[in-house]
């Protein structure tokens, strides 16, 4: 897991960042800039980025410097992702997003405590490991994977978890789309509390 990192959140192990379409759940369509931090021990068989899990990997990278690197991009939003970002403290980096402008939206599996100050948490709770309540009564989205047909019961445990208006999605787990997307579009015309959520970016061929 973590190396030294240090718990004041001016260094984080940083994989990837680049400048994109948020192609799932609510923002779907707007353009962002993606921080991806290494580290995540959840362990989804399904995960599409498993490059992340070892946050040996990815440079410990000064939050300024993220900062710095988002603020170039015409749009005024973060997606911070990962592996699982709530392993780190998010308090620095969130605070200096927000001092330029910039609003911050999360991506996570709810299994760390809840750091930094965030515009829209995007939760996606997995049966490999719970997610922490306090994560649940602050998300303003529900995203759950559906790899096979016993996930609707689970979404729908979950969605007793989140508070009143929380945005409630199911999404195809990607390599078994073809056979879960039509349940899903049957479950979401049965049960319109819930909306369907595709991966767009990986149609679109876009990162
Ligand atoms: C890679 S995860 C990183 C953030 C965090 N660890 C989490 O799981 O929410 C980003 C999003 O991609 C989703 N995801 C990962 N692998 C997927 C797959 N094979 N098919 C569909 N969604 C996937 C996750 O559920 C999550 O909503
Ligand atoms: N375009 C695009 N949208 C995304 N939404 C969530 C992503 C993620 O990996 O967290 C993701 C991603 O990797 N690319
Ligand atoms: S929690 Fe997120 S990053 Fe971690 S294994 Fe699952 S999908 Fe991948
Ligand atoms: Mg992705």
């Amino acid at each position: 897991m973590a190396h030294q990192v240090p718990d004041d959140g001016t260094l984080l192990p940083l994989m990837e960042e680049f400048y994109t379409i948020q192609g799932e759940g609510y923002h779907t369509g707007k353009a962002a800039y993606f921080i991806r931090l290494g580290g995540c021990d959840v362990g989804c068989h399904w995960c599409d980025v498993k490059e992340s899990w070892d946050a040996e990997l990815h440079p410990l990278t000064p939050a300024e410097r993220i900062v710095e690197n988002a603020q170039r991009h015409p749009s005024k939003a973060v997606v911070v992702t990962g592996g699982e970002p709530l392993i780190y403290n998010l308090d620095y980096l969130t605070a200096q997003l927000q001092q330029s402008g910039i609003q911050t939206f999360i991506e996570t599996s709810g299994v760390y405590p809840l750091s930094g100050n965030w515009d829209w948490i995007c939760l996606s709770p997995k049966k490999f490991k719970a997610p922490m309540q306090q994560v649940a009564d602050a998300a303003n989205e529900l995203k759950v994977i559906i790899f096979n047909k016993s996930d609707f019961a689970f979404a729908e445990e979950h969605a007793l978890r989140v508070k009143a208006g929380c945005k409630l999605y199911l999404q195809p787990e990607w390599s078994r789309s073809k056979e879960m997307t039509p349940l899903i579009v049957d479950y979401v015309m049965n049960n319109p509390k819930w909306e369907i959520s595709l991966q767009t970016h990986k149609y679109l061929n876009i990162p």
